[in-house]
């Protein structure tokens, strides 16, 4: 497995803590897979994040596996997460079962080819301790990830969902919910904010779409670890150019200090 550089290696980011970004490959196949990877190395980011939901050979292990190993050959030992999304939490619609997303996630532990793996909050608790298992066993990093695509909850419900997923020991929490307003941008920094201070492990909070924008922008100054960027193809609304969010960042970084 590559090295994990920083904060997210070493444990809890610092508020303020420039973010590491992170760009998703959504490829179909193999070779619109290696399309995309190709343009995004030459872009830098610090992890790749492969939706592996996008994947059409989903069902059969061998070929997630050997296409995770193209990706970490290709991939300029760039940290690789592994993420099947779930339709309901904003991902493609399901092409395999439970108990066979677990045998795939047991397998990509194994590889030594990822750094991280995304499991949902929503998911049974015991699924969840499964994967910590497999995921600790191989040093993977476990992210444990929320969605709303809707709305933005409550402070309260957001605050709750990342200690849940602390307490099902998440090496990463990640939340991200969907703003009707600026108001409800604001609430999610206040989330972040507090839960910053609150968590022990490094958080990552979004507010999609284009109120949101500004969260994958400057999140990180109030405590988010990692922000999603386009590399080749947008997986989510809001995400802005990698080129952009760079320039963006180091602006802010230098006005700051
Ligand atoms: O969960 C996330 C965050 C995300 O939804 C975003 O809003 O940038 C993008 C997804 O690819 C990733 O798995």
């Amino acid at each position: 497995m590559s090295e994990i550089k920083g904060k997210l290696e070493n444990g809890k980011n610092a508020v303020g803590d420039k973010p590491e970004i992170c760009v998703p490959l959504i490829g179909k196949d193999e070779q619109e897979i290696m399309q995309e990877l190709e343009k995004i190395v030459k872009d830098k980011p610090d992890i790749i994040e492969w939706r592996a939901d996008f994947f059409k050979d989903l069902s059969n292990v061998e070929k997630v596996i050997s296409t995770l190993q193209k990706i970490k050959e290709s991939g300029n030992e760039i940290p690789i997460l592994f993420t099947i999304r779930s339709e309901k939490e904003g991902g493609q619609p399901a092409r395999i079962g439970e108990e066979e997303k677990m045998e795939v996630f047991a397998q990509v532990c194994a590889s030594g080819y990822v750094s991280f793996v995304d499991y949902e909050l929503a998911n049974n608790h015991e699924s969840i301790a499964r994967l910590r298992r497999f995921s600790k066993e191989n040093g993977v990093k476990l992210l444990i990830s929320h969605h709303n695509f809707e709305e933005t909850p409550e402070l309260s419900e957001m605050i709750s969902k990342c200690k849940e997923a602390e307490l099902l020991q998440a090496d990463i929490v990640k939340i991200a919910v969907m703003p009707n307003n600026m108001d409800d941008v604001l609430l999610l920094l206040e989330a972040t904010n507090k839960l910053s201070k609150m968590l022990s492990v490094p958080l990552v909070t979004i507010s999609m779409g284009k109120y949101g924008a500004i969260t994958r922008m400057l999140g990180w100054v109030f405590g988010s670890a990692i922000t999603f960027a386009v590399g080749e193809q947008s997986s989510a609304p809001g995400q802005i150019p990698i080129e952009k969010l760079k320039e963006m960042i180091k602006l802010a970084d230098e006005s700051m200090s």
